[in-house]
Order: C-alpha cells, then structure tokens, then sequence
C-alpha cells in the first residue's frame, strides 16, 4: 500500500473556537478508514478541509504528495476527491440520470451527451439506481436519494471518497444494502474516509478507525481496540463507563 492522504498538524479556528486542533494522520491507498468522535468534536470540519470547503488555520494537507490546503473545491475534486454531504444536496426536479450528468459535466472528465448518458447509467448500475434513470430526483425515496448521491460522488472518479454520515437514517434493512454498497467500493479500490455515528456499520466497514474529541485527535488504530480504548469510552459516555 502507498500513502494518499496525509493531514499535518490540521487546525480550524473559528473565532475562539478551536475546532480542529492539530489533528495529524495518513491515509494509505485502498484503506476504508472511520473518522469517529462524540457530536461537534471536529469531524466534518476536517472533511471540510480536506475537500476544500473551508481553509485551514493552519497545518498541511497532502493528497498523492501534492499539498492542496487551501486549494478550492473543484480543483481539489478535478484532483481525485469526492464527496457527499450530511443533506443530500440533489437537483431534485431534473432526472436522476441528469442528476448524474451534471456531475460529469463539472468534474474530472468533463463528458457532455450520449456519452455522459452511459456513463451515468454505469455509475447508477454500479449504486443499484439504474431502473430510476429517468425519474425525478424529487421521487426517489431516502435511500435512493443516497444512492444517487453516491453515484454523483462516484462520476468524478475519486481516488479518495469522503462520506459524511452516509447512512444515518437508514432502516436496518437499507443500512444492510448500504454497508453493502461502501464494500463493493472497497473492491474497486477506493480510499473511504467515513464520518459515521452508526457503530455496526463501522464495525462492519472500517479495519481502522481514527477518534476525535473536542477538535483532538484521540486515538487511531484497529476499530475493535479504538473503540475500547478508555480515553475514547469517556469522551462518548463519561467518566463512570471507563
Ligand atoms: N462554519 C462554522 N462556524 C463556526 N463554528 C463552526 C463552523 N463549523 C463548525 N463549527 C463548530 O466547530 C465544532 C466542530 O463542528 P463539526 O461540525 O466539525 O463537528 P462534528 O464532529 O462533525 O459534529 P457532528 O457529529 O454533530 O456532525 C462545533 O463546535 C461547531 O459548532
């Protein structure tokens, strides 16, 4: 495995508000990695960051070697990063495959007509949405208004995927064909970086997973010993569960 990303010394202050203070680690090529920690403890703002929506205060972000902190977002989607949002954010009176379609029109491979068509179908196919080419975006249930999510981060051809509590929401059944979905990125290869409060799922998906709290990072290693690890039982739950 070689490195893809690798944050140094990442901070984020809002006023006097330290959101992401120091925060330190890489990401090797393929890995499907948990970014973990109790509500406002950083995590989105370090997604943020790494996709370019917000400059950091300080630190250095590489992806692949090249430093791209501070760079905006579409130059640092045009570089291999993707990624979905908390709220889904779709076009929802266009069709799902347009949906799709306007995502390869401003991403990587900028492709336009029949040939942004099939590729659209192939990257609804690859998320189970094909049947839904052509319905409205606003018809779609939640998961597959997910689905279609996906698909869209999925048309730039990311070499780096940032889910941003993808599965929240989900029934345990979609959560089932979700977990399902991360896998079968996993096998093309993909590096996932997941902000996830579901915990089966991150058991289920992530070898590793990195915890933070209150802007620190606070452990990083095998999902099965981070979770045990005192420091992290005490920032989700107090003093008396450690
Ligand atoms: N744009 C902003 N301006 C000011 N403060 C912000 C901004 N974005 C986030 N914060 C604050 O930074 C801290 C970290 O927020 P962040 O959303 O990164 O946490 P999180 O771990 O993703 O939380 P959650 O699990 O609830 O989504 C919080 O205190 C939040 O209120």
């Amino acid at each position: 495995m070689s490195e893809l990303l690798a944050l140094t010394g990442l901070t984020k202050r809002f006023g006097g508000l330290t959101a992401v203070n120091a925060v330190s680690f890489s990401l090797e090529r393929g890995e499907v990695v948990g970014l973990l920690g109790p509500n406002g403890s950083g995590k989105t703002t370090v997604l943020n960051m790494i996709s370019g929506f917000l400059p950091p205060t300080g630190g250095r972000i590489t992806l692949n070697g090249d430093a791209i902190s501070g760079l905006g977002p579409n130059h640092i989607a045009k570089m291999g990063v993707a990624r979905t949002f908390q709220l889904v954010r779709a076009l929802p009176s266009l069709t799902v495959a347009e949906n799709v379609i306007a995502a390869l029109a401003f991403g990587r491979q900028k492709l336009w007509d029949a040939v942004a068509r099939d590729a659209a179908l192939h990257h609804l196919s690859a998320v189970g949405l094909a049947g839904r080419a052509d319905q409205p975006a606003g018809s779609l249930t939640y998961i597959d208004q997910k689905r279609m999510e996906l698909a869209r981060a999925l048309a730039a051809e990311p070499e780096l995927l940032l889910l941003d509590e993808w599965l929240a929401g989900l029934n345990p059944t979609e959560l089932k064909t979700g977990i399902d979905l991360i896998l079968s990125l996993k096998d093309r290869g993909i590096t996932v970086l997941l902000v996830e409060h579901v915990m089966d799922a991150i058991r289920a998906l992530c070898g590793r997973s990195i915890v933070m709290n209150a802007g620190r990072k606070i452990a990083d290693g095998p999902t099965a010993e981070t979770l045990k690890d005192p420091e992290v039982v005490r920032a989700y739950l107090g003093d008396g569960h450690v």
